[in-house]
């Protein structure tokens, strides 16, 4: 009956001439259904495969249908309703767009306004035209979608009535689009948004000239837009199925776009849908690199967003939780910086931002963080699912039940517009949450298994579906339910594989513990909680940790075990302190017949094969970073031998260590190295004696721990995570493309952090070092990271230049300034204008010339030779020198004012005598670069490396360079470049 009702009207001939010219595959894709369903529909009704539109696909098409933008209604350009754009009006809006591409948000808020408020633009278009601008600057800007809709709507009125020139209309259409996919309760229409996608497309099928039409964004742009709010559709629907559905057309949409502001939006997104897909070190690495892409154009919303989920996404890895909070400090300055409305992103700031907490136990802020983004859900009139799992897991920790069952009575009372299946499903995870806070746990675990199918049948809603699995475990397991909680357990093993996180793992470690103690099988139940509590005291959760901590109080008491009484009093007691709810004794299970086994709790640790169980355990989790790894390797050998003082360095070529975590204050009584699949040697040592056996289990540890290190290699975690210990900041630079700048070093990787933050600022920079060392690479990569890299690099040498002709080069001259100047010249500062200009050898600058430069870095402005009046430039000065410029200053050759205004902020570039580490990376570096194309690149032999290491390098590394460029230069390129053929002396 339904599909009779609702297929009126769109039967097979309509959806033909809807279609149009179009393949079927293309107009399936346009509406989200395969080409098969689009050739059923275009069957006659008595054909018994023909099927008619329904649901949303079907109001779709009556939109499109009354809208008229099929291919074959559509009124063509000439249409008199519609008035083009008059060239001054696209003239005068141009430069405001352009600024909008940019996120230059606040000077085209300006411009725009003026615009507007002038009366220049006279015809509907230019003022849809401007509206649009300003609405996306609302959306895109400061996340504020609902005035964004305000601005947008008297013009989506116009485009509907067809009054808009087409290329307007189309802009209207994409951001109508973007806008009913807001996440904003008044606002999000999946249907309406579809609809507009469908016109947009429609449109972007008759307007071939789209490129030089005075607009806003191409096409390519235009398609990207609409396969953003394709994709939020499917976020803020919560339906995994469709967001499946969208794969792979965001990446292809992003192909042919230039726009910086767009192709971020559309990183943000990729990075959402790898996260869906499971690819967490993708995700993570695509947050990181989208914040920090942000924090360099200069876009707040951008940068808080992504920050906020990479704070979620660390998490997961068991980040420490400070780490974390800082993530969330800094979105939450990005986002004040920003004038930004308080927005999606403030809610998933919170929910890391609690999560974190919640790990300290500082349980009170954790309440007060959930009730503001509780608010802010409010005021966005969306549903309140997204904060109900750190509530659930702070009422259960803090043993809260009755506002558990009043936050599920909330959700099941939801009757909002958005994902309401999909609040419901929560609702019962927050009753089922409750049941497990009361003690109820057989109820919890059918609840949690309810929630999970539900989840499944509404397209499988992966985050939810990890909480119920993980948790049900948990749940049939302190039930008794032995059987059923390793069936459970299995699933949730598999759907950790699917989508890996290391907390959860770890949370699933302590239920397994619990399982195989009921089981009567307490050996290998101590060794799993003793690895679950090992990961999350390397990640910081207090809360969890101390849960641990008094299961395995409970354990000893069920092994026999003397000190046990004293355990589990001491376990309460620090479960109280901390304001935890004490657990019911998971021992004492109704009708669980224990086996107990009056072993080990005391005794010589075992150090057979059956020892490294449990590193096994720890270390092979997936979603575990190499920083995660290696603090875990150093856990379990403290757990091992207690007392032993654990430490792991990196090797270099040499055989010189770096510290990479523990201490080493003590040197090493035993140590053993093993690579980590990324080409690096790390040693593993301890200080202290072991035990007869302990050097083989250090030696098998060792190679587990190259095996997990190889493992995150290939899963993509190590180049998120450096071997360096973190330092504050620290994820901002470990990623930074810098091609061609070799940093192997610490003192280079932390020059190289530090170039990357000052990548935003557009302080005076002063680059020491000497000769040779790469003060110009320096200046060219601070160029490279920053918000100025599109615009020009200028570099000028100061030991260049005759004294006579200086202030001309650097400050430009007209024609006939003075004989020989028979040109204009604008000089290298004005040709630097918006960019870098790099001073070489500033120590060089002749004193004369020193006031004027001084003048210029004091107000941006400069005196052309021969001009009547200043010009003003904006360029951001990076000088170099390898001279000591106070000692000039000390013998009168440089001017004391000039110093101090260029010494803003110093960076020195290291000898290469300091930093040995760089030498084999440089030398391998400039052997792939000087060998001719379509040859191998010779090896180095450990001789010729050996001897590159050994030697000084005075002239540092373009004598490195110019040693291996000579070394290759002779007779035809050997597969191996010998210490014979190295000709270091020259
Ligand atoms: N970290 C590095 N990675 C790759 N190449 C480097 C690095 N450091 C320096 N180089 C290379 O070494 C050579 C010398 O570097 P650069 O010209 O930047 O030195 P400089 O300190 O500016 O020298 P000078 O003071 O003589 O002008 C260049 O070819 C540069 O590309």
């Amino acid at each position: 009956m339904e599909e009779k009702g609702e297929a009126h009207g769109l039967g097979p001939q309509v959806i033909r001439a809807l279609r149009g010219e179009q393949s079927r595959a293309a107009f399936a894709r346009l509406l989200g259904v395969t080409p098969l369903t689009v050739y059923r529909w275009e069957l006659p009704d008595e054909a018994p495969q023909a099927r008619r539109p329904r649901g949303r696909v079907a109001q779709a098409l009556r939109q499109l249908l009354e809208g008229g933008a099929s291919t074959a209604s559509r009124p063509t350009p000439s249409n008199s309703k519609r008035q083009e754009l008059h060239p001054d009006e696209s003239a005068r809006l141009a430069p405001c767009l352009a600024r909008l591409r940019k996120a230059e948000w606040r000077a085209a808020e300006e411009e725009l306004m003026a615009l507007l408020a002038s009366g220049a633009l006279r015809t509907p278009g230019a003022r849809a035209l401007a509206a649009v601008g300003l609405s996306y600057l609302l959306r895109w800007g400061r996340e504020d979608c609902r005035g964004a809709f305000t601005t947008l709507l008297p013009h989506l009125e116009e485009a509907n009535q067809g009054l808009l020139p087409e290329a307007v209309e189309l802009q209207v259409h994409a951001l109508a689009a973007n806008l009913y996919a807001s996440p904003d309760g008044k606002l999000f229409d999946a249907d309406k948004s579809d609809a507009h996608v469908a016109r947009a497309e429609a449109l972007l099928a008759i307007l071939p000239g789209l490129e030089t039409a005075p607009t806003f964004h191409g096409a390519a742009e235009v398609r990207c837009h609409l396969r953003i709010a394709e994709l939020a559709c499917g976020f803020y629907l919560g339906e995994a199925e469709r967001v499946a559905r969208c794969s792979g057309r965001m990446a292809e949409a992003l192909a042919g776009v230039t726009d910086p502001v767009l192709r971020l939006l559309a990183e943000d997104c990729l990075a959402h849908e790898a996260t869906i897909r499971g690819e967490a070190a993708q995700a993570t690495r695509r947050f990181r690199e989208v914040a920090q892409g942000a924090a360099r154009l200069g876009y707040p919303f951008l940068e808080a967003r992504n920050l906020a989920f990479l704070a979620q996404r660390r998490l997961e890895e068991c980040c420490e939780p400070q780490e974390a909070l800082g993530l969330v400090r800094r979105a939450r300055e990005a986002a004040y910086g920003g004038r930004m409305v308080r927005g999606f992103s403030f809610i998933f700031a919170a929910r890391s931002e609690a999560e974190a907490l919640i790990r300290l136990t500082r349980f009170a802020e954790a309440e007060a963080v959930l009730d503001e983004a509780d608010a802010v859900v409010a005021e966005l009139s969306w549903t309140p699912l997204h904060l109900v799992v750190m509530r659930s897991v702070l009422c259960l920790v803090t043993g809260r039940h009755a506002e558990q069952r009043k936050l599920a009575a909330r959700l099941a009372a939801y009757d909002g517009p958005i994902q309401r299946n999909l609040t419901l499903a929560y609702g019962l995870f927050a009753e089922a949450m409750a049941d497990l806070t009361e003690g109820l746990r057989p109820r919890a675990a059918e609840r949690f298994a309810a929630t999970a199918s539900r989840v499944m049948e509404l397209g499988g809603w992966p985050f939810l579906r990890r909480e119920c699995l993980v948790y049900e475990t948990g749940a049939r397991a302190f039930a008794g339910q032995l059987a059923e909680a390793r069936v459970v357990l299995r699933r949730a093993r598999v759907f950790l594989e699917r989508m890996p996180s290391a907390i959860h793992s770890a949370v699933l470690s302590r239920f397994e513990g619990v399982l195989l103690a009921l089981e009567g099988r307490p050996r290998e139940a101590r060794e799993q909680l003793e690895s679950s509590l090992g990961t999350l005291r390397l990640a910081g959760d207090l809360t969890m940790a101390g849960f641990t901590r008094h299961l395995l109080a409970q354990m000893a008491r069920l092994e026999g075990d003397p000190a046990a009484e004293e355990l589990l009093s001491a376990s309460e007691a620090e479960l109280r302190r901390a304001g935890l709810a004490l657990p019911q004794d998971f021992t004492r299970v109704p009708g669980r017949p224990l086996q107990t086994a009056p072993t080990l709790a005391s005794g010589p640790p075992r150090l057979g094969a059956e020892a490294l169980v449990v590193p096994f355990e720890r270390l092979s989790v997936r979603g575990m970073g190499a920083s995660l790894i290696q603090r875990e390797l150093l856990g379990v050998l403290e757990g091992l031998f207690p007392g032993c003082l654990p430490r792991l360095e990196e090797l270099d070529s040499l055989g010189h260590a770096t510290l990479v975590a523990g201490s080493d204050t003590v040197p090493a009584s035993e140590a053993v190295e093993f690579g980590d699949g990324c080409g690096r040697r790390l040693r593993l040592g301890v200080a202290g004696p072991l035990p007869a056996d302990g050097r083989a289990l250090l030696t098998a540890l060792s190679r587990l721990g190259g095996f997990a290190l190889e493992v995150a290699a290939l899963r993509g975690f190590a180049e998120a995570e450096s071997l360096e210990a973190p330092v504050a900041g620290a994820e901002s630079e470990r990623d930074m493309e810098l091609p061609g700048f070799i940093a192997a070093s610490p003192a280079m990787k932390r020059l190289r952090a530090e170039l990357a933050r000052l990548s935003s600022s557009r302080a005076t920079v002063i680059v020491t070092g000497e000769s040779g060392a790469g003060k110009e690479l320096v200046a060219r990569a601070l160029h490279t990271l920053s918000t100025r890299a599109q615009r020009p690099y200028v570099a000028f040498n100061c030991a260049a230049v005759p004294k006579e002709l200086f202030e001309g080069q650097l400050f430009g001259y007209r024609r006939g300034a003075y004989t020989g100047a028979a040109t204009d010249h604008p000089g290298v500062i004005r040709a630097a204008h918006g960019g870098t200009l790099f001073l070489d050898e500033i120590g060089e600058l002749p004193l004369d010339v020193q006031p004027k430069l001084l003048r210029f870095l004091e107000n941006g402005e400069v005196f052309p030779l021969g001009e009547m009046r200043p010009v003003e430039v904006d360029v951001r000065v990076v000088a170099a020198t390898h001279r000591d410029l106070s000692q000039l200053v000390r013998e009168g050759r440089f001017r004391e004012d000039l110093y101090y205004r260029l010494n803003v902020v110093p960076v020195r570039v290291p000898p290469l005598r300091e930093r040995r580490e760089d030498v084999v990376a440089l030398a391998r570096h400039f052997v792939r670069q000087l060998t001719p194309e379509g040859q191998d690149p010779p090896q180095l032999a450990p001789d010729a490396l050996a001897a590159l290491v050994a030697h000084p390098w005075p002239g540092n590394v373009r004598e490195l360079r110019n040693v291996i460029e000579r070394s290759m230069a002779y007779g035809p390129l050997p597969a191996v470049l010998g210490a014979e053929q190295m000709r270091i002396a020259g």
